[in-house]
């Protein structure tokens, strides 16, 4: 049997099944990025692309994190940079008011050295378009989110949020759930995989927690085109180490 791939690494017969891009997921307080970049240098061979995490980085100050950003560029100028301030409401530390995480989001589009910016979906309509339309024409592409870190959704509601992000004009359309058992974990990736037989956007889907880590080992065969991971503790429940990671989606792909 011959098998021929498509550019994503997927088999061609199949529209669906893309070879996921591992994240890293980046955060620290400014005495430890030194030693944080020693070790995005030892991984560098199992990383596609950098997350920012602003909001576990301390302070909130755009100019520390327009600095750490510039370096980031500087050091591993080959890999994208996601920049992500995750609010309290989806599951991270940042504090800012929906008119604070507008201004740091504007800025950060103007000056960030970025290559991809995480916006969530829930902020007010009109800030969030507004930094869609800014980022676009600055050359950034979008990635819009959307967590729910309690429960998962039904499928046809996470279908309902997949559709809502790709009226939006974005690059990447974001969602990451907690599953209670495996059951949730085959609805996600239901949920995945039925929106991208109709798409040719990037979808992500990512169930977290223990029992969601085969979405982010077999994502890519659902039609995920991203998976996040970390180099030293985890950002989110159920992410692996960027080597394991790797390593456990050879299986697949
Ligand atoms: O949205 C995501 C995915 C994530 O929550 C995870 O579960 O790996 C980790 C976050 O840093 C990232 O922004």
């Amino acid at each position: 049997m011959v098998y021929i791939y498509n550019e994503n690494g997927g088999n061609v017969m199949d529209k669906v099944n893309v070879k996921s891009k591992i994240v890293v997921t980046l955060s620290a307080d400014k005495d430890q990025w030194e030693d944080l970049y020693k070790k995005v240098e030892d991984n560098e061979l199992y990383i596609d692309i950098i997350e920012y995490r602003a909001d576990l980085c301390g302070g909130d100050q755009t100019a520390d994190y327009l600095e750490d950003l510039k370096t980031l560029k500087e050091k591993f100028s080959n890999l994208p940079i996601i920049f992500t301030y995750r609010t309290c409401g989806q599951g991270g530390k940042g504090k800012l008011e929906p008119n604070e995480y507008y201004a740091l989001n504007r800025s950060i589009i103007e000056e960030g050295h970025i290559d991809i910016i995480d916006i969530e979906l829930f902020l007010y309509e009109d800030l969030r378009n507004e930094l869609i339309d800014l980022a676009h024409d600055k050359g950034i592409q979008v990635l819009v989110s959307h967590h729910e870190m309690d429960h998962t959704p039904s499928l046809k509601e996470m279908k309902a949020f997949y559709q809502h992000m790709q009226q939006l004009n974005v690059d990447y359309s974001k969602l990451a759930v907690m599953p209670e058992d495996g059951r949730d974990v085959l609805k996600l990736l239901t949920a995945v995989y039925e929106t991208k037989q109709d798409s040719d956007h990037h979808i992500v889907g990512i169930a977290m927690g223990e029992q969601g880590k085969l979405s982010r080992l077999a994502g890519g065969v659902f039609g995920s085109a991203l998976t996040y991971g970390h180099i030293g503790q985890e950002a989110a429940p159920g992410q692996l180490h960027v080597q394991q990671l790797k390593a456990l989606m050879e299986i697949y792909q």
